[in-house]
């Protein structure tokens, strides 16, 4: 339990910790490549660290001190069979990348997640799979975890996606540079391109037309060094903030701009916020910049579509940022959320209305009225990150405390969180 209440302003500059989405991926791809990977400004969350773990039951070296990684690993040609179950802990992007990479070893595993990853799809990813001749088994047909992975050869294929996701991209990607021939993935909507471009980044070819992406089979990763951006999933609960709250300035720096993750700044200018960004030189192969947000009078907007993707994990703090906007935010296309950490719909609607947000939910989003003043209350969290740090932020609006029932799971993607809340807080005049 904590309890979190601020009436001042909020002022300050944050430097935002590594991207969730391409730490994951930078450990993955260093253990899969023969020989020595560094990372920069790695992200030490409670998920990315399930990643950590996992590659290390295939005797992968990785050490860690502090935000600098090395991976030594003979290459995933060389991985041992684990002795163990492999537990992927709250992380759907560990459990669903995995599966792709084990299927084309040579070896048996068994992934295992926390009770939340245990009510995940996972026959999004063990269908195509299995259509390259992966042998998988889980429960319900392979939709749930625990799922149990024989490693054999695989044959590339042409894939239509019958769903918006990165994650399921990404195994099919990572299955195919091990497969016989061309494996063709084409998008329903483009999501987020961290493994196209960290795979080009270890010397990977692909070919990307529009929403088809093209891979050659039999392709080797060569190690490299990667500095991974800020999470602009993170930053967004800052920007959020810096725009409901009065008499606020905040600066984010280092913070990720790849294309396919920066719907919230649409979003935000589309609802008039007070954002101005300079990108700076990028130190790697993704795009950084810095954020600057200053108290916002905030208009509705309408948010669906091509959109979606690039704000998925973004939608709860948006949530909060329309309960403080003149007129009615309508979300739609987002039925994904329903199968996030918790569902997100039904959870963001249940604890928004607890503080007094004119809020409901539909078959495939929610609308929401404001702007409405929020009363303070207890904050189920649902052990999922992004609704405790959604509830946190509602506590620099609400007249009285907010508790929330579970700190400990923002950890899971943002382990310094109540850190950067005291340094943006501390000076309130
Ligand atoms: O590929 C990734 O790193 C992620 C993809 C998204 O999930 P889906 O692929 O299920 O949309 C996102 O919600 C998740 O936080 C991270
Ligand atoms: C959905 C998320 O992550 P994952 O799918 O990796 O559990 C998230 O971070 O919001």
């Amino acid at each position: 339990m904590k309890s979190l209440q601020h009436t001042g302003r909020l002022k300050g500059t944050l430097s935002i910790p590594g991207d969730k989405s391409v730490s994951h991926r930078s450990i993955l791809f260093g253990a899969m490549a023969k020989g020595v990977t560094t990372v920069e400004g790695f992200l030490q969350s409670d998920d990315c660290l399930s990643t950590i773990d996992c590659v290390r039951k295939f005797g992968v070296d990785v050490a860690v001190e502090g935000e600098s990684v090395t991976i030594t690993s003979d290459g995933i040609e060389n991985w041992v069979e684990p002795d163990t179950i492999l537990y992927t802990g709250n992380s759907g992007t560990t459990t669903r990348l995995l599966s792709g990479v084990l299927a084309s070893t040579n070896f048996a595993s068994v992934m295992i997640g926390d009770e939340s990853i245990q009510k995940r799809p996972m026959k999004r990813v063990t269908d195509p799979l299995r259509q390259m001749g992966a042998d998988i088994i889980g429960r319900k047909g392979g939709n749930f975890t625990p799922l149990a992975i024989q490693g054999r050869e695989l044959t590339a294929i042409d894939y239509p996606m019958p769903v918006a996701s990165a994650q399921v991209k990404s195994a099919i990607l990572l299955a195919g540079i091990r497969a016989e021939g061309t494996t063709i993935i084409t998008e329903l909507e483009k999501t987020r391109d961290h493994t196209e471009k960290m795979l080009r980044h270890f010397g990977v070819e692909l070919d990307e037309q529009d929403k088809t992406i093209s891979l050659r089979g039999g392709q080797t990763l060569t190690p490299a060094h990667i500095v991974v951006p800020g999470d602009i999933s993170s930053a967004a609960f800052w920007l959020v903030a810096g725009a409901i709250t009065k008499d606020s300035e905040v600066e984010l720096a280092n913070v990720g701009l790849n294309p396919t993750r920066d719907g919230i700044l649409e979003v935000l200018k589309n609802m008039g916020a007070d954002l101005s960004f300079d990108s700076a030189d990028s130190p790697s192969h993704e795009e950084i910049g810095t954020l600057k947000i200053r108290t916002s009078s905030l208009r509705s907007t309408e948010i669906g579509g091509s959109l979606i993707p690039r704000l998925i994990d973004e939608i709860p703090i948006i949530a909060l940022l329309a309960t403080q906007a003149e007129g009615t935010t309508i979300i739609r296309d987002a039925e994904e959320l329903k199968v996030k950490e918790t569902n997100r719909i039904d959870a963001v609607v249940t604890e928004l209305k607890k503080l007094g947000a004119d809020i409901e939910s539909t078959e495939d989003g929610m609308v929401i009225t404001g702007p409405t003043p929020l009363t303070g209350g207890k904050i189920t969290t649902y052990g999922d990150h992004r609704i405790g740090m959604m509830g946190a932020i509602a506590s620099l609006l609400t007249s009285t405390p907010i508790e929330l029932d579970d700190p400990e799971c923002i950890a899971v993607s943002y382990p310094t969180f109540f850190d950067h809340y005291s340094k943006l807080t501390a000076d309130s005049h």
